[in-house]
């Protein structure tokens, strides 16, 4: 198996949320608890990019931004300034629905040559589930020092790979942003 960190941003402002976004409560856990749940299987290397105390109840070491109020660009930084492996597993941490079957897509689709791997259907790309190598973070600290925040404008600057998904295949990736969004996924699971 590839030596492998798995890193899960809880920064931020979630603002559209308006509480601690990977806390929220989908059937009875906390957003997560359901990433966790679906990471395990492969690894238990397990870190959170949070400064928030609000995590201390899970075991899992946590790292505090690096440099602050740089959005998810900045959270990546951190990950993959503490990283002691070459794939590092970004996830943001309002993604209840993911499983270990298509992080193990990821994983193992992944190559040396690709420096990021990450999921895209024709309408939807995902940047916040995918590997990434630990040496993109001198293209990033660039990124980030001349404000360039955006994950798709970061993609656009380094050779990247991207796993082809159906339209239907979105559901198990789907980021839930606000407390509607959330309404919306149990209504169309009930
Ligand atoms: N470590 C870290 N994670 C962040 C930061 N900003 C966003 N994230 C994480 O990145 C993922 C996507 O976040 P967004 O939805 O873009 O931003 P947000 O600030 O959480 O929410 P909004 O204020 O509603 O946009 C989530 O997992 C966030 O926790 C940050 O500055 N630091």
């Amino acid at each position: 198996m590839k030596a492998l960190t798995v890193f899960i941003l809880c920064g931020g402002k979630s603002s559209r949320m308006q509480s601690e976004k990977g806390l929220v409560l989908f059937q009875d856990k906390p957003f997560i608890d359901h990433i966790i749940q679906a990471i395990l299987p492969i690894t238990n290397q397990i870190k959170l990019i949070t400064a928030s105390k609000q995590y201390d109840y899970l075991e899992y070491e946590k790292i505090p931004d690096l440099i602050v109020d740089k959005g998810p660009l900045g959270g990546i930084y951190t990950a993959l300034s503490h990283s002691e492996t070459e794939f590092n597993l970004i996830l943001s941490c309002d993604i209840p629905l993911i499983s270990t079957e298509l992080l193990q897509e990821l994983i193992s689709k992944h190559t040396k040559e690709a420096g990021i791997t990450i999921f895209a259907s024709e309408s939807k790309t995902h940047p916040l589930i995918g590997i990434y190598s630990k040496n993109i973070l001198s293209v990033i600290k660039e990124s980030i020092d001349s404000d360039e925040l955006k994950m798709m404008d970061l993609l656009a600057k380094l050779p990247h790979q991207i796993i082809k998904i159906e339209e239907n295949e979105n559901f198990p990736l789907t980021n839930i942003n606000s407390i509607d969004e959330l309404n919306d996924l149990n209504i169309n699971l009930s």
